[in-house]
């Protein structure tokens, strides 16, 4: 059936109120202590909305279920978080479609892996991809059935290209996992396949750059893993990581590039022709950079030396609208008739704005993994370059400042209806692990919130200020009673991670109607519910199979 686009009145709401979205990346709610950053930063705007609770502040869930993910242990993270934001719809997303398609056996069935297949008589599988149990790019597990199942099927000859995490999970975990895959690689051996690490490197600093900040980081990856050329040269990817975790003491998340290499010193696993390579990360936008290298014909962004004839497939297409890869294991999640599409078609004139390691957020992820505008006349999206080549604690003020005056700006002009923003500061210098950092990023974070609501005062609009996860709010590994979790030699452990911890969303403005308010009625609300919360505050009433809208009106 055709979807009809247009949304029904709110009865009560009015339209042409400007309204302002302000998502705090990984700005979550805890316990107020030592490890909690936004706690020990000073900051007076978001303290001030905290006090509208609970009618104009509230918490919503925004990890494991509530936003596709397998389980409840699941933290949230930006895709799924975004992506619940946007479509006002839970759907299963890519970590829980994998875990599926490998439960049911169907991956085996499908298209993506029977082309790649093609390639195990004579050629060699290369496995890509970020080696943790985070769950937010990939999953270990799902990697090694991955590598059972290629087996069982054909592959004989299989090199895994690792990226180290230490981002998603503690760092100095790579130790583990790579012992893991080690030890599955030698059974695999013993049953008479060829199968080894051939590659690796520290996730930030090799392939999983997003939204093009850094194509070096995906060139670092190509020469070690299609070349089998890199700066450091080991005979076992454990001894690599050992090694260079304590020379040059580089962390999971940066160590340099590295290849295994044979008793005469040659890389065991460069890419050539008429191999078959699996990129099995389910997340596009650390993958989406390598995936353009590996399959696009008129490549310019690096000299990629040599391009070897594969056969490709993603973990999952990462890009419907590029059909990128054009091969895939998994179908992902179809994220249709978005809150932005309908508003856009509703007429609302919509700015969308971030620096670049965010700028997807708002605009690919809220979209439903689409990129591009529904409606050029009527979108604009603004992308403020981020800084390359460092970690975000030497600059934790990011382009928080920049972001928050070009949204004023925005605002100011007249010319938008909704205007909707990433302030990336609490997630990224919160993933450093430096929490000194993580408190001034925070500050520099709200201070940001601070101009673009006085804007929006300003012009006589309303606002919803919220987050897609938590991140900055606990910054250190807990045991199962709340206390911080000891190491072997008795020492906390730093969470550079993600959390399970709700998240704020806070509603005002001098346009807001007087009677609006947070229901109270709604079981467990989620991130999914902000769509017709939005769709309410600029006059509409949300289709039907969205969740519920988190407000109601009084009469007043
Ligand atoms: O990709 C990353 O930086 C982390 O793995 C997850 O962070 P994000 O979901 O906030 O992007
Ligand atoms: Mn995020
Ligand atoms: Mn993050």
């Amino acid at each position: 059936m055709a979807t009809s686009w247009t949304l029904p009145d709110h009865p009560k709401l009015p339209k042409g109120k400007l309204v302002t979205i302000i998502v705090l990346d990984g700005w979550g709610e805890a316990t107020a202590d030592q490890y909690n950053c936004i706690h020990r930063a000073e900051t007076p705007v978001m303290d001030s909305l905290k006090n509208g609770a609970p009618e104009k502040w509230t918490l919503v869930k925004a990890h494991g279920t509530a936003v596709g993910l397998p389980s409840d242990d699941d933290m949230g993270n930006s895709e799924v978080g975004h992506n619940a934001l946007g479509a006002g719809r839970i759907f299963a997303q890519g970590a829980k479609l994998v875990d599926a398609a490998l439960a049911s056996g169907k991956i085996w069935e499908d298209e993506g892996f029977n082309y790649i297949k093609e390639s195990f008589a004579e050629g060699t599988l290369h496995l890509i991809g970020l080696l943790s149990d985070g769950g937010v790019h990939s999953r270990l597990d799902q990697v090694q059935l991955l590598l059972k199942g290629a087996s069982e099927r054909g592959a004989k000859r299989i090199r895994l290209h690792i990226l180290t995490d230490g981002r998603d999970v503690l760092d100095g975990s790579s130790v583990g996992f790579v012992e893991t895959i080690e030890n599955d690689l030698a059974q695999l051996r013993e049953k008479g396949v060829d199968a080894r690490v051939a590659s690796g490197g520290g996730r930030m600093y090799v392939t999983m750059d997003r939204y093009e900040n850094d194509w070096g980081v995906v060139k670092r990856g190509w020469d070690a893993q299609v070349l089998g050329e890199a700066p450091y040269k080991f005979k076992s990817a454990l001894e690599a990581v050992k090694t260079l975790r304590a020379e040059p003491k580089a962390n999971d998340q940066y160590l340099p590039p590295f290849v295994i290499v044979d008793e005469s010193g040659k890389s065991v696993g460069p890419i050539v022709d008429g191999d078959a390579v699996v990129t099995f990360n389910f997340r596009a936008d650390r993958m989406v950079m390598l995936a353009k290298a590996l399959e696009f014909a008129d490549f310019d962004k690096f000299d990629r030396v040599r391009v070897p004839k594969i056969k490709y497939a993603g973990m999952l297409q990462y890009d419907g609208e590029l059909k990128l890869p054009n091969k895939f294991l998994v179908s992902p999640p179809l994220i249709e008739r978005t809150s932005g599409e309908y508003l856009v078609k509703n007429g609302v004139r919509t700015f969308a704005c971030s620096e670049t390691v965010k700028f997807g957020h708002v605009t690919f992820f809220w979209n439903g993994n689409r990129s591009g505008y529904f409606d050029e006349t009527k979108e604009e999206y603004i992308e403020i370059p981020s800084d390359s080549g460092i970690t975000f604690n030497e600059q934790p003020k990011m382009k928080a400042l920049e972001i928050a005056e070009k949204t004023r700006d925005a605002i100011l002009s007249g010319k938008f209806d909704q205007v909707r923003i990433n302030l990336p500061n609490g997630d990224m210098v919160g993933h450093t692990g430096d929490i000194e950092a993580t408190v001034v990023a925070c500050k520099a974070a709200d201070e940001a919130v601070k101009i673009v609501l006085d804007a929006v005062e300003k012009v006589g609009g309303i606002y919803l200020v919220t987050a897609d996860h938590g991140n900055a709010e606990d910054m250190v590994k807990r045991n199962k009673s709340g206390q911080p979790a000891l190491d072997k030699s008795g020492s906390i452990q730093i969470l550079t991670s993600h959390t399970l911890q709700p998240v704020p969303v806070a509603i005002g403005g001098p346009g807001l109607h007087p009677g609006v308010k947070f229901r109270t009625d709604i079981n467990t609300p989620g991130l999914a519910n902000v769509a017709a919360t939005v769709m309410n505050l600029h006059g509409f009433l949300a289709p039907d199979d969205f969740e519920t809208t988190l407000i109601e009106v009084a009469d007043k």
